[in-house]
């Protein structure tokens, strides 16, 4: 019987000078820093932020109260297993994730108490949403109404793929990220396989299919993903969608069902077509055919290799599963040193139902690239394209 090669090593952020460490050695303290500033918290609240900020510092992982409400659920997710170990020795996925956890506890969210269920994030995420970059966007879908319905796929894909750049965690510890220009050019491009899984425009109602669309970040990228949900639905290339979300604020800018309801306030009110598509996604969701989505799984530290069974049931039956973002990138082919050679239809040959990427590329892993595309991005840039955020990719797994 043939080897199979063993998986190569889970990052670790125990690298001084790598970019997983600087993410918990430099970026966890700042997002403690701009949490503690955005709310007049109280003194308890500012204690237990202290603590945390002395934990990231030179601590190890602690247990979560004896009676948080999740408990048996990170039990099951590995707690025990990294509870006195440093949070830069236990898998990246993990710590940070955890990190989130932790931050939610310090902050009151999950109560009793009066900041149960305040979104720590939220301030951060409300600005986005107001920003004139946003009404710039939306104002530009006018234009788009008019073109044939091959370009306006392909305009809304790339406005979901590139939202994928306005993830607040990512600018607040890299301030020039925003700045940065993105190379249009797509390391890997395969669209043309993501559209040929589904049925071409307007087949009958009971033919069309689910489409499966897992969000990353919330406002100036939930609103692009939401409208290329409503693209769908209105073409009948999808009969129903479904958007999962995170349970709880996660990673900073990560949507939630609030943030949902609140982009789509945020379309419905603006002048024009955005306002049309953000009915029809209003009334999809009283349909049916939209549906929100937010599974304690979604903001799980594991990869998607350990998807529980309701969640691989669901995908199975989807004609298509989008994953968006760099952090669900990291969770469906593994968080792991990949050669960037390896075929993405390996990695992701778990997955239990045709899947597709939609990611810019903001942390170390990557897989599915030529030879030729990966020697020439390091020869122009060395290591900087895998977590500059200006490239991008679609790749998919029929
Ligand atoms: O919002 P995204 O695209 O998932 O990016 C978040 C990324 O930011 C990081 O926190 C650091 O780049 C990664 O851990 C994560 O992959």
């Amino acid at each position: 019987m043939p080897d199979t090669p063993a998986p190569p090593p889970v990052i670790l952020g125990d690298e001084p000078g790598s970019f997983p460490h600087g993410v918990l050695a430099e970026r966890h303290p700042a997002i403690i820093r701009q949490v503690r500033d955005a709310f007049p918290y109280d003194p308890a609240v500012h204690h237990a932020l202290d603590a945390l900020l002395e934990s990231c510092a030179k601590g190890v992982v602690e247990p979560l109260p004896a009676d948080a409400h999740d408990l048996a659920r990170w039990r099951d997710w590995g707690l025990d297993g990294s509870v006195g170990r440093s949070w830069f020795d236990v898998p990246w996925l993990w710590s940070e994730s955890y990190f989130y956890r932790r931050l939610l506890d310090a902050v009151g969210y999950f109560g009793p108490g009066v900041w149960q269920g305040i979104d720590p994030f939220r301030p951060f995420k409300l600005a986005e949403l107001d920003a004139p970059e946003t009404d710039e966007e939306l104002a530009a879908l006018d234009a788009l109404e008019t073109r044939p319905a091959a370009e306006r796929a392909r305009a809304l894909l790339h406005g979901s793929l590139w939202g994928n750049r306005a993830d607040l965690g990512f600018r607040l510890s890299d301030s020039e990220a925003a700045t940065r220009d993105a190379v249009p050019a797509l390391v890997a491009d395969d669209s043309e396989t993501l559209w040929a899984l589904l049925p071409p425009v307007l087949p009958p109602a009971d033919e069309a299919p689910t489409v499966c669309l897992i969000a990353d970040n919330a406002g100036r990228e939930l609103i692009p993903d939401l409208l290329l949900a409503a693209h769908l639905l209105a073409t009948g290339r999808a009969g129903r969608v479904v958007l999962h979300v995170k349970p709880y604020p996660y990673y900073v800018s990560d949507a939630t069902p609030t943030d949902v309801v609140d982009a789509l306030r945020r379309l419905t009110a603006a002048p024009g077509a955005a306002a049309e598509h953000g009915r029809r996604l209003w009334a999809a969701l009283a349909d049916g055919t939209l549906t929100v989505r937010a599974h304690p799984f979604s903001a799980a530290p594991l990869p998607f290799t350990e998807l529980p069974p309701d969640l691989r049931a669901e995908f199975a039956g989807a004609a298509l599963t989008l994953v968006k973002g760099d952090l669900n990138y990291r969770r469906l082919v593994g968080d792991r040193r990949w050669p960037p050679t390896t075929p993405f239809a390996d990695v992701t040959a778990y997955f239990p139902g045709p899947v597709a990427a939609l990611r810019t590329l903001k942390s170390d892993v990557i897989t599915g690239l030529s030879a030729g595309t990966e020697s020439g991005l390091v020869a122009a840039e060395g290591q900087r394209w895998r977590t500059g955020g200006t490239h991008a990719l679609v790749q998919v797994r029929p």
